[in-house]
């Protein structure tokens, strides 16, 4: 392999609270093909961040197959804020026709979720598709339960994504429920991601370039899993939503809006101009980050040398399996 070299850490404040978060921090690296991003969240260990750093060896080294549209329809995605700020985040999102909205965070009551709901519809229009993301946090029962409800409140769900934790919970769940399901970290964080379509468990998968090892094997996954696919962020730097681009571009089918737009989470980037959403769609292209405001990004010495001592372990961890 040609050598990667780790050129900057950055740390970039979010505009709301998102997955516990507040700021977003990660590696970028620069190869022969270009930049990359390298930015598994802090709770993952070495095993399970080696496939964030096969992604970015992969936007390093190699690039990414080619793109068969150059436009990609995203959702805007909503955080668990109050009615007004999600009507507002709906309003500005830049055209999105489809509404990703989080549900079952810690602290968040069904009355805040109908709210919530009721207002993105009230911003989106009738016309427009509302989908909501549960994080694995419902059981059966509740999920059974909260999806009629959320169902009514937002005038018809597109798609419920990880209503609930398990590949057998979410095949029984699409039984009771005419709510379509979509599965996340079933996908992304399971050692079989094939146990979803051989269960019947889902109508949609989402694939994250990030934790399934870049554009290419997500591409090997789309095809033996053979539903259709939405293609999500990890909440990241333009570098690395252009590795998101690249896979939604080269899928041979895209019957979804993708979870890409989610740029207009960070405070700032690290490019000039951002993969953000326009008339509801990102432009196929990858942007190349820009000196000044990779300066402006950069992390503290001491989060930087945390960044460098997780990538070793990780680069040790990929030696020992080779
Ligand atoms: O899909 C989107 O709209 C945005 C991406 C997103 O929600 C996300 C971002 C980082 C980590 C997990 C998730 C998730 O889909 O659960
Ligand atoms: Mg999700």
């Amino acid at each position: 392999m040609t050598t990667v070299v780790p050129v900057l850490v950055y740390d970039i404040a979010l505009r709301t609270r998102f997955r516990g978060l507040l700021r977003r921090d990660g590696l970028l690296v620069r190869g022969d093909a270009g930049w990359a991003e390298f930015s598994p969240f802090w709770d993952y260990d070495a095993a399970e961040s080696f496939a964030w750093w096969r992604a970015a060896r992969e936007a390093a080294d190699l690039g990414w197959p080619a793109a068969v549209r150059d436009r990609i329809p995203v959702n805007v995605t909503v955080p668990a804020v109050g009615p007004e700020q999600a009507h507002a985040i709906v309003t500005r999102s830049g055209g999105c026709r489809t509404a990703k909205v989080k549900v079952a965070e810690p602290g968040q009551s069904l009355a805040d979720e109908v709210a919530r709901l009721e207002a993105v519809r009230d911003a989106i229009g009738p016309d427009g598709a509302i989908r909501v993301d549960a994080n694995a946090a419902w059981d059966l029962d509740t999920a059974v339960a909260r999806l009629a409800a959320l169902d009514r409140a937002a005038g018809g769900l597109e798609y419920a994504e990880q209503p609930v934790p398990t590949v057998d919970d979410l095949a029984r769940l699409r039984r009771r429920t005419h709510v379509p399901i979509a599965a996340d970290e079933s996908i992304r964080r399971a050692s079989d991601p094939l146990a979803v379509a051989r269960a019947e468990a889902a109508d949609v998968v989402v694939l994250k370039v990030q934790p399934l090892g870049g554009v290419r094997a997500c591409l090997e996954l789309a095809e033996r899993i053979g539903l259709p696919v939405v293609v999500s962020s990890a909440l990241e730097t333009s570098v690395g939503l252009a590795a998101g681009v690249a896979l939604a571009a080269a899928l041979p089918e895209l019957p979804y809006a993708c979870g890409l737009a989610t740029a207009q989470l960070l405070t700032s980037d690290v490019v000039v101009d951002p993969l953000l959403p326009v008339d509801g769609a990102l432009e196929v292209r990858r942007p190349v980050p820009d000196e000044t405001l990779l300066e402006r990004a950069a992390a503290d010495p001491e989060l930087a040398q945390r960044w460098a001592a997780r990538l070793r372990e990780v680069e040790r961890h990929g030696a020992d399996q080779a």
